[in-house]
């Protein structure tokens, strides 16, 4: 399978334990080259865990991870090259300048001089943060945070971004302005995204969703599948659907866990 063929991302039956504590088992995704996928799970499923592998935090040890094809336990350089990442943690340097804390991580790309300026500009317009450069990380909000992350995570353009609940914390608009950054990416850039999420309203119908539950995917279809069909169509701007438009999702997530919760016990 040459490159252009094979997908942005591919997790293969991968499990991972913290001791006795089994966080994933058997977990197998793909996310399609330029296509939004929404990993969807409560607190604790393993989102994070799965993240962590698929960055190499944590090695691999059973099953398999692949980045366009790359296998990231025998050629990580080349796999990690397409990734670029937003951990659920924050972790830029609130001391530094916007400037500053895009210019250190392009640096670590091997990017300097003009064509870093050029980037870290186009970046920060994308985002929305142009007249913000050479302010304090410390001075912007949350969600403004959020939007350097993003940028940062963009600086060495990869084809791929993993976004670990990217809006957790944030209210309402400034949610709804990092969905919109990310769709717009995925609709005009052909990123491919994996986007993690507990919140329901986040996701449209016609996504593709994964369902993650005690580390094990219970569903994956797209988000009006796994709905049963009952999902409200996706209004046309790219804000967060109305709550209550997304019920259908939940109460399918919740009968879903509660099953499972139940042939467990
Ligand atoms: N370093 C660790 N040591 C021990 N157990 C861990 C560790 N990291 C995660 N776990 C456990 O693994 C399971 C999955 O956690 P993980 O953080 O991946 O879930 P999550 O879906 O990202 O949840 P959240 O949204 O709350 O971050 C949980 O039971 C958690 O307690």
């Amino acid at each position: 399978m040459n490159d252009q063929e094979a997908p942005a991302l591919e997790i293969r039956a991968v499990s991972h334990a913290f001791g006795a504590r089994r966080a994933l088992d058997d977990v197998s995704l793909t996310v399609p080259a330029g296509r939004f996928v929404a990993l969807l799970g409560p607190n604790g499923a393993g989102k994070t865990t799965l993240f962590s592998l698929a960055t190499r935090l944590y090695s691999t040890r059973e099953g398999a991870v692949r980045i366009f094809g790359r296998d990231l336990a025998s050629a990580p350089s080349a796999a990690l090259a397409e990734l670029g990442v937003v951990f659920q943690n924050r972790t830029l340097d609130l001391d530094l300048t916007v400037n500053q804390n895009l210019a250190y991580h392009g640096a670590l790309h091997g990017l300097s001089g003009r064509p870093l300026k050029a980037r870290i500009s186009a970046l920060l317009h994308l985002v929305g943060l142009a007249d913000r450069l050479h302010e304090k990380v410390r001075t912007l909000s949350g969600g403004q945070a959020r939007r350097v992350e993003i940028a940062r995570a963009l600086i060495h353009r990869p084809r791929l971004l993993l976004l670990d609940e990217a809006t957790v914390g944030l209210d309402l608009s400034s949610r709804a302005a990092i969905v919109d950054i990310v769709r717009r990416l995925v609709a005009e850039d052909g990123l491919a995204v994996l986007w993690a999420t507990h919140i329901f309203d986040e996701v449209h119908p016609e996504d593709d969703i994964y369902v993650l539950d005690k580390g094990r995917i219970i569903a994956h279809g797209t988000a009006g599948e796994v709905a049963g069909g009952h999902l409200a169509p996706a209004r046309p701007e790219a804000e967060p659907v109305p709550e209550g438009g997304t019920a259908a999702l939940e109460a399918a997530f919740r009968a879903m866990t509660a099953a499972r919760a139940g042939d467990a016990a």
